[in-house]
């Protein structure tokens, strides 16, 4: 028999909509939670977030509203979904509004700047005494509002939790997978949006499959260096946060942070390209915090560093390739290397 939870997902754009919609076609009832009104009034009318979801229609077990009272009141899950900027600013207004047994879960795959903060971090901050979980994986979107098939992993420090998300999630359509590598989980989530766009770069400049294999192979050991210098588990990063969410967004015009690097690398300017963007991309802002803490932490990136000077100092692209080889990183796969 289903076990049923009262969910609220905060944020309601286009992964907090898909996500808050899985669950309420799981037959929970779901409060979304937006700051815009209007928008409100249409997803409660219409059933339908069109400026983030055009034509994906939600389950009327989902409602939507302004109020993060409302959003709060006698539910057991919590998901965050807004942006990595936000999420303290998020977290700190609902803290006073959420009972101690409330499951906290962070979808944001992204690094929040002074200190550089995990948003499981800044739950366990800003609300200390719920349990708390991640949700990573390769997951656009707007491919999972279409209706192809998807998997995710969530993790957590309790098989038990994991296996509460597990039920609340898992559909016909999605996949849901267990970890109990909460850091490593969310730290490939926030990572690979890194990758993405330097793939982008490199499809647009038709850099072939040969150096694209190198790029996303080295890519995922940098990654997982420095992860496993962070205390995360290699091993996590061969799963759905690591190979899998780097494979997807480092190849899909779908990823906001590939399409970022396809623009420049057609010769837009970074700051022309990110005006011009509608939705949230991590990306940028995780490339500078990255390259900060990796120096901070004496870890070799080459790509982080590489992508970094293309980006901000104007580098020529074929300089990335200079400096990968350098030191110990002559050996392959040297992240689980003993
Ligand atoms: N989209 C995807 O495919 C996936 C995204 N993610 C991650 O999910 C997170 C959210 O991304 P996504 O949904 O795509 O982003 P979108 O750009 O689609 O939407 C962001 C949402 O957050 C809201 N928001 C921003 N700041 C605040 C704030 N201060 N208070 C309240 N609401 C706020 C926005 O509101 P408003 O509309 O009013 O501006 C909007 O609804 C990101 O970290 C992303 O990396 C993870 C997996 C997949
Ligand atoms: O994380 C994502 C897919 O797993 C979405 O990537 P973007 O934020 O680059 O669109």
């Amino acid at each position: 028999m289903l076990h049923t939870h009262r969910v609220a997902v905060l944020g309601g754009g286009s992964f907090g909509t898909v996500i808050a919609n899985l669950i309420a076609t799981n037959g929970h009832p779901v409060c979304l939670w937006l700051r815009n009104e209007q928008r409100v009034e249409a997803i409660n009318r219409d059933h339908e977030n069109a400026e983030y979801l055009p034509g994906y229609s939600l389950d009327p077990h989902l409602c939507a509203t302004t109020s993060l009272e409302q959003a709060a009141a006698g539910i057991d899950i919590l998901f965050m979904a807004v942006p990595s900027a936000s999420f303290r600013e998020v977290a700190r207004a609902v803290a006073s509004l959420v009972s101690p047994g409330t499951l906290l879960v962070s979808l944001t795959k992204g690094v929040e700047a002074p200190g550089f903060y995990l948003m499981s971090e800044i739950l366990e901050q800003e609300l200390p005494d719920n349990p708390r979980a991640v949700l990573s994986g390769p997951n656009l979107a707007g491919e999972i509002a279409a209706g192809n098939i998807a998997g995710a992993v969530v993790a957590s420090r309790s098989e038990e939790i994991n296996g509460t998300l597990h039920d609340l999630l898992h559909g016909e359509r999605f996949l849901v997978y267990g970890s109990p590598d909460m850091y490593g989980v969310e730290l490939g989530g926030a990572l690979k949006n890194v990758y993405a766009i330097l793939a982008g770069l490199g499809a647009a400049l038709d850099f072939g499959e040969n150096t694209t294999g190198l790029l996303l192979t080295r890519a995922l050991s940098e990654m997982s260096r420095f992860a496993v210098q962070c205390g995360a588990n290699p091993m996590t990063f061969l799963g759905l946060a690591g190979v899998g969410d780097l494979f997807v967004t480092c190849s899909s015009p779908l990823s906001r942070n590939y399409r970022i690097g396809q623009a420049i690398g057609r010769g837009q300017p970074l700051a022309e390209v990110l005006a011009g963007m509608d939705q949230v991309a991590e990306g940028i802002n995780t490339l500078e915090l990255l390259k900060a803490q990796a120096e901070v932490r004496g870890v070799h990136m080459p790509l982080v560093n590489g992508l970094y000077d293309i980006l901000h100092h104007s580098r020529p692209v074929s300089d990335l390739f200079n400096d990968m080889m350098s030191r110990e990183q002559a050996q392959d796969v040297e992240f689980v290397a003993a």
